[in-house]
């Protein structure tokens, strides 16, 4: 049966000056799977979310999402479409609290414009509540009721990127794309982080996610795509990626498959 598939992109490439930092990618990521998007420091991992987020322009590519074409030029698109994202560089507002970080997620599907804002019409303040609960619900979801009333730069770093995944659930995506969420978790983060990604896609989510620890992304994505130098080098179910005589001898040397 042919998967059908929500995230579908070819031939993206993106230069900066001399550095081809993605030549050519394509990749597809189905409905209710996890992809996982690997290679070693400097293969154009991030970048590809970039460009497919609409943080850079790409130079070239075709992008197709949920079944239409789709220009990645504005993050606020992108988002309205369904794809949310978190950064590897952890991009909170510290000195707001867990609480209201989701709150900002929930906004992007909030109807209340600026007047709204100004003038507190019954409908606003309605939505303001069921965007509050909704978002309580969302911390709850990733496990951390607890905090909702910290302020976010007082949470632990395993703390802030499972509130990153929360304020990206916030948008309501189809696509949650990760940017190297296990990165600095001690190991039991690593394995909570394991189940809540397990349960997001249980609960019908689709994930794309760039991770570094082989072991996560080995044991819970439907497929991987590996790049090195800008370039695919493989695709395919973890079993044949791990033993695929490129992505050895590009890993070499780092122990990492
Ligand atoms: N804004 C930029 N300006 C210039 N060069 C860039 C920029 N962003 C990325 N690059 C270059 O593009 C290449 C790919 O970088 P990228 O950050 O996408 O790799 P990565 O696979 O995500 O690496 P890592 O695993 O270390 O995060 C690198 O050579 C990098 O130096």
């Amino acid at each position: 049966m042919m998967e059908r598939l929500l995230l579908d992109v070819a031939n993206v490439s993106k230069c900066f000056g001399g550095v081809h930092a993605l030549d050519s990618v394509g990749l597809k990521v189905p409905h209710g799977s996890i992809v996982g998007l690997i290679g070693p420091n400097g293969a154009g991992k991030t970048t590809f979310f970039n460009v497919i987020t609409g943080l850079y322009p790409a130079d070239s590519g075709i992008f197709l999402f949920d079944g239409k074409s789709y220009v990645p030029e504005s993050v606020s698109e992108v988002t309205q479409s369904g794809l949310a994202r978190t950064f590897q560089n952890i991009r909170l507002f510290g000195e707001m609290s867990v609480l209201e970080n989701v709150m900002v997620g929930c906004h992007c599907r909030s109807s209340a414009g600026v007047l709204g804002a100004i003038f507190r019409f019954p409908s606003t303040k309605r939505e303001e509540r069921s965007i509050r609960d909704k978002s309580l619900q969302l911390l709850a979801y990733v496990g951390l009721s607890e905090y909702a009333a910290m302020e976010a730069r007082n949470l632990s770093y395993g703390h802030q990127r499972r509130l990153e995944i929360a304020r990206a659930l916030a948008t309501e995506p189809k696509l949650l794309a990760l940017d190297e969420p296990a990165a600095g978790m001690n190991a039991t983060e690593k394995l909570e982080l394991r189940e809540l990604l397990l349960r997001i896609r249980a609960d019908g989510k689709t994930i794309l996610l760039i991770e570094h620890d082989v072991s996560l992304v080995m044991g819970i994505c439907d497929s991987l795509t590996v790049l090195d130098y800008g370039k695919v080098i493989a695709s395919g179910k973890p079993a044949d990626v791990r033993v695929h005589p490129e992505v050895i001898r590009a890993y070499l040397g780092q122990g990492a498959v």
